[in-house]
């Protein structure tokens, strides 16, 4: 099996409105993102590739045009995006689009990462 990962950033806000007010990620604050998407593959294609890493850059424009300087309660909708929703969102986005992705993980701080893996 190959695997391959490509690596997005994005800087944004968030406020996770169901934790308790004295939780300090009740507040509005920011994180500046780190999005890893990982794709796996039995075999290689002509090229050697998985997928040509440059195929992924559809991901950074989504990333660049939804998510980068936004306020991402507003852009999801909901007050509850952890790094797992984020996770978990952006998965079925790549998914829809190279059926070879298997994971997303996102980090919000340099000591933490949430991924999901179905
Ligand atoms: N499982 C999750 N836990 C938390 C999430 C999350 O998305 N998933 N998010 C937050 C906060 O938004 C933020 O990420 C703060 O994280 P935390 O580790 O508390 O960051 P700190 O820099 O304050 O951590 P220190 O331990 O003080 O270095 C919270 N939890
Ligand atoms: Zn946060």
């Amino acid at each position: 099996m190959y695997r391959i990962t490509k690596e997005f950033h994005f800087s944004a806000s968030h406020q996770l409105c169901k934790l308790p007010d004295d939780h300090p990620c009740a507040r509005l604050h920011g994180h500046n993102y780190i999005v890893v998407v990982e794709l796996a593959s039995q075999d290689v294609d002509g090229n050697g590739f998985v997928r040509d890493y440059r195929e992924l850059a559809p991901l950074k424009n989504y990333i660049d045009d939804t998510f980068d300087h936004r306020h991402l309660n507003e852009v999801l909708g909901h007050d509850s995006v952890t790094a797992e929703c984020l996770a978990h969102h952006l998965f079925g986005w790549c998914r829809e689009r190279w059926p070879e992705t298997t994971a997303v993980r996102v980090s919000e701080t340099p000591k933490t990462w949430a991924e999901y893996r179905p």
